[in-house]
């Protein structure tokens, strides 16, 4: 069981730390946000929260299709955690730092903020089987995406409003290339002819696309006034409202969430507490990683 006043007596400082360093992360490089956000649920859907994707070690998480060459943030999350084992040596997981610092990034960003609950511990293990299968890809169906999250214990609504995550941060051509060529008919024919050009050659896989064009930084609902418009980035954004794939529920969803922001922040606030509480490791599980690349010697 989680609680938010779990280091109130062994480190009391530490939301004020975390918030500080996030803070300075995301003045150095606004694009942090979205980085750190990303990790938090990255971490949570393998093995539940329990830092397991900070593990060094090219049989890892971090090398799992998914990660690699895309989940980026690690010499953040070090910096952090330095920060804290300074105040407060050996008590605080890495995987309540991602989870804090995950809360702290939408905050940070215009969105809103919600009680963190803390006490998780850190895993032993890294787990790249785990993250390749479990993690949701972006020319998946709904279907799929929908069962990925059951799996962790989140329905459908956690589907969309936890994909509104992607009003920040960015994608490489790699991930939607998949709709350019043939163009896909749920895209906006004016977004379609930028990305076919930022995507022209095949060494452009790695360039990027911001998800929100209106706002690429901002934590706002426009990710959800974008899916109305047909300027959803990756297949797996666009089809919670096309014709292709939507159901009503998800449509009904992205539509209320378009034009109510309080909604939305109040729906995906509620979803993070739930994601944040996928298994995780308590009591003498796991460990407090000295760390976060490590496990304790
Ligand atoms: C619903 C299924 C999801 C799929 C298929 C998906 C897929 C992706 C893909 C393909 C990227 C781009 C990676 C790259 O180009 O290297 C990405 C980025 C991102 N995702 Fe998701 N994602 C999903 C759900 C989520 C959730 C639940 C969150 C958090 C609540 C989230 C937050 C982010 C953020 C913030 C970025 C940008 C990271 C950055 O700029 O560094 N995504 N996602
Ligand atoms: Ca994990």
């Amino acid at each position: 069981q989680l609680t938010s006043d779990f280091y109130k007596t062994t480190c009391p400082n530490l939301l004020r730390i975390v918030r500080g360093e996030v803070q300075k992360a995301i003045k150095a490089e606004t694009r942090m946000a979205a980085s750190l956000l990303r990790l938090h649920f990255h971490d949570c859907f393998v093995n539940g929260c329990d830092a397991s994707i900070l593990l060094d070690g090219s049989d890892g998480e971090k090398f799992a299709f998914p990660n690699v060459n895309s989940a980026r943030g690690f010499e953040v999350v070090d910096q952090i955690k330095s920060s804290v084992e300074s105040a407060c040596s050996g008590v605080v997981s890495c995987a309540d730092i991602l989870a804090i610092a995950a809360r702290d990034s939408v905050l940070l960003s215009g969105g809103k903020t919600w009680p963190v609950v803390l006490g998780r511990r850190d895993g032993l293990v890294s787990n790249q089987t785990g993250a390749n299968s479990a993690l949701p890809g972006p020319t998946e169906t709904l279907g799929n995406i929908t069962a990925k999250f059951a799996n962790v214990g989140l329905n459908i609504t956690d589907v969309v409003s936890l994909s509104g995550g992607h009003t920040i941060g960015q994608a490489r051509c790699i991930t939607f290339s998949n709709r350019l060529s043939p163009a896909d008919s749920t895209m906006d024919a004016s977004m379609m002819s930028e990305l076919q050009t930022l995507c022209n050659s095949s060494s452009d896989g790695n360039k990027t696309a911001p998800f929100d064009r209106n706002s690429v930084d901002a934590f706002d609902n426009h990710y959800f006034q974008n899916l109305l418009s047909a300027k959803g980035l990756l297949s797996s954004d666009q089809i919670l409202f096309s014709s292709d794939g939507a159901t009503t529920t998800t449509k009904s969803l992205v539509q209320s969430y378009s034009n109510n922001f309080d909604l939305f922040m109040a729906d995906f606030a509620n979803s993070m507490i739930k994601m944040g509480n996928i298994s995780p490791l308590t009591g003498s599980s796991g460990e407090i990683r000295k760390n976060c690349r490590v496990v304790n010697s």
